[in-house]
């Protein structure tokens, strides 16, 4: 017998599922490829962790529409790159909603070898187009993504860390979408002692205090800015 307990769908009441897709709405071929995605993950959640448990209950709304949004912000990408994508948020998500679109594609960046093979089999079972590179996104993000048109992170590090990140594509181009919590405001007051940027924010479509933070261009503001991310 398996030693892996699978976490029970019905930990998600169809409720929040509903909730989910009113207010980001899907094809029915995207809805598909998620409703595998979800099985996938509640399956993995028993060996690996992938999100908190305590927000599973609101994994349509919480987790899904949080990463779908990101779609309406950047209406002509194509090729994504998801940092540090752990469970796949938004990175999967992405990849599953784009599948239908020729070209598209996302880069899912991760360094946690489970993590890695878990990205891998979401991204077979929902047949959608991305490459996982199991790595650390400062040995990553120069030498083997090429030319993406947007880049993504959540979860991931305070926000001037995560423009270290995202400099050298911004720098080609890409456009940066970060989830970010209520701190916002600390953080990019933090992030401009380093980075010359004009900030978008937009406030999160699924309610609580989040926000996307967008930026078109990005420039070191001086020579103590932090490289591909590392601490200051
Ligand atoms: C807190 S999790 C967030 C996962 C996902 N983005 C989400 O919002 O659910 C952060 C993930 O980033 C990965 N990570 C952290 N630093 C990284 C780095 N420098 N390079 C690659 N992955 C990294 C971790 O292994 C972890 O899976």
């Amino acid at each position: 017998m398996s030693k892996v307990t699978r976490q029970s769908a019905s930990a998600i009441p169809p409720s929040d599922k509903a909730a989910a897709l009113a207010l980001t709405p899907v094809s029915r071929e995207t809805e598909a490829r998620l409703d595998r995605y979800v099985d996938l993950l509640l399956e993995w959640q028993a060996k690996t962790n992938l999100v908190a448990p305590s927000t599973l209950p609101d994994l349509w709304t919480r987790h899904i529409s949080d990463s779908l949004q990101l779609l309406a912000l950047a209406p002509n990408a194509k090729v994504w790159a998801d940092f540090g994508s752990g469970g796949g948020f938004p990175g999967v998500v992405l990849a599953c909603a784009l599948a239908g679109i020729s070209g598209a594609t996302v880069h899912l960046v991760e360094r946690n070898a489970k993590k890695g093979a878990f990205l891998r089999e979401a991204l077979r079972v929902t047949n959608s187009h991305g490459t996982v590179h199991l790595a650390d996104i400062g040995d990553t993000v120069d030498s083997s993504l090429g030319k993406v048109d947007c880049v993504t992170a959540r979860a991931l590090a305070p926000l001037h860390q995560l423009i270290g990140f995202a400099e050298p594509l911004v720098k080609q181009g890409a456009k940066a979408l970060f989830l970010k919590g209520q701190d916002v405001e600390l953080e990019l007051t933090e992030a401009t002692k380093y980075w010359n940027i004009s900030p978008r924010l937009h406030s999160s479509r699924t309610g609580g205090h989040g926000w996307i933070v967008e930026l078109d261009h990005i420039e070191r503001r001086n020579q103590s800015a932090p490289a591909h991310g590392a601490e200051a």
